[in-house]
């Protein structure tokens, strides 16, 4: 069971925080889509003949597509891989893009997943993030989405920002509880190094961020959400029972997934692997059927680090048998060493043999995991 994932790096403006690789200028867009099926032509063997569980159109902005150009990607991993019938296949979609004649476009795909990037429901919010859509934009384009038959929709929202009173955070939050969303993902606001915010702060032009702030709404969100009956399944990721997201658990689960596209990563169970984050040199590369990417075989001990980082974010948790058979008796004495700390702080439990964050660790998952790691 394995995933692929496909990555559309165009946007209509430049998000003033992001980070992620993409262009605003789409000349080559047509050449980039070809680059991409021949890509996914020269990758046919990666994932070594496993189906196909889930499909991820990130971005960048994948809801620039036509149902047309999604519909020729998605025949193209049909021909080349079993994708099970079941499979879910997730569109991260902008509210500006989902007007009424796009729904009905991308009904006509196999599309069965929405990730729409809200942010937020209040204009001014919007417009300091130097987002394309407006609040009315924002809601109205979930409304659609439900009328012409999509369930399974998650909305992104972001906290953190000197912008976001809580007052503001907790509407935010009800409007989607309101809308009967059955998943969230949402992120406190990191300042990139290279982006328009951190040239604003460094100018004094906007103010820094606040972790007390960015940290009381974070508590807030896991009671709101848990009082809604979602499961808080990953530090930033909240999901009703049933429509937890297959393609990120995946991730943290360790399994297989290819990733198409400039900048995509991808992951065969020993090696990672990435693309060049730059469409011109990507399309060049490929048109030579040469796939532009850089690759790092993890040691056993960066992958006990990398299982911990991201088991440890999850409610599931650090297997600890899972440690001990597959890197020996050693390491876990040595993790479960350092973990003590955090038992006896009750950041941590540890029962039936698994380590997961309580309440109050979760404010405190980086830190507890770097602690956690083997150097
Ligand atoms: C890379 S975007 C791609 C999807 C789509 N273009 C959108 O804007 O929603 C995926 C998510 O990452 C979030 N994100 C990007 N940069 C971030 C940052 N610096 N801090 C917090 N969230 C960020 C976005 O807001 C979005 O919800
Ligand atoms: C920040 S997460 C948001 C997930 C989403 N809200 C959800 O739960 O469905 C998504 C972003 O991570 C990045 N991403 C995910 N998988 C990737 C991969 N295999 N290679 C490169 N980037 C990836 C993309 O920029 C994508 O927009
Ligand atoms: S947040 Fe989304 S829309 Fe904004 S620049 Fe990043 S990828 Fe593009």
């Amino acid at each position: 069971m394995a995933g692929i994932y496909i990555h559309i790096p165009f946007c209509k403006k430049a998000c003033y925080y992001c980070d992620f690789h993409f262009s605003t200028n789409w000349k080559v867009k047509t050449e980039l889509l070809a680059a991409i099926e021949q890509e996914l032509e020269l990758q046919r063997n990666y994932l070594n003949g496993e189906s196909v569980e889930t499909v991820y159109f990130g971005g960048g902005t994948p809801s620039i597509l036509t149902g047309e150009e999604i519909n020729a990607i998605l025949d193209k991993i049909n021909t080349l891989h079993h994708v099970a019938a079941s499979a879910e296949i997730t569109l991260e979609a902008n509210p500006d893009d989902l007007d009424a004649a796009k729904i009905k476009e991308l009904r006509q795909t196999a599309v069965n997943r929405f990730s729409i990037g809200i942010q937020s429901f209040f204009d001014e919010d919007l417009q300091w993030m130097n987002r394309a859509h407006n609040a009315s934009e924002a809601k109205s384009s979930i409304m659609r989405a439900q009328d012409a038959g999509f369930e399974n929709i998650t909305c992104d929202l972001i906290y953190g920002y000197p912008l976001l009173t809580n007052k503001k955070w907790k509407e935010n939050i009800q409007t989607l509880i309101d809308l009967q969303i059955p998943h969230i993902s949402s992120y406190s606001m990191t300042v990139e190094p290279q982006t328009a915010l951190a040239s604003f702060i460094r100018k004094n032009k906007q103010q820094p961020m606040n972790e007390e702030q960015s940290a009381e709404q974070f508590q807030y969100l896991i009671e709101e959400l848990s009082k809604a009956n979602f499961l808080h399944y990953e530090i930033s990721n909240f999901g009703k029972e049933g429509w937890l997201s297959k393609h990120n658990s995946n991730y943290w689960f360790g399994k297989k997934y290819l990733g198409i596209g400039p900048s995509a990563h991808s992951f065969n169970g020993e090696t990672r692997q990435w693309n060049i984050a730059n469409n011109y040199k990507y399309i060049d590369s490929l048109s030579q059927k040469k796939i532009p990417f850089e690759e790092e075989l993890l040691s056993p001990v960066q992958r006990l680090n990398e299982y911990v980082m991201t088991a440890l974010r999850t409610m599931w948790g650090i297997d600890l048998k899972k440690i001990e058979n597959n890197y020996g008796k050693e390491f876990l004495e040595e993790i479960m060493h350092t973990a003590e700390k955090y038992i006896d702080k009750q950041w941590v439990t540890n029962n039936e043999d698994k380590l997961i964050l309580s309440k109050e660790g979760k404010l405190y998952a980086d830190l507890i995991a770097s602690e956690l790691f083997i150097t």
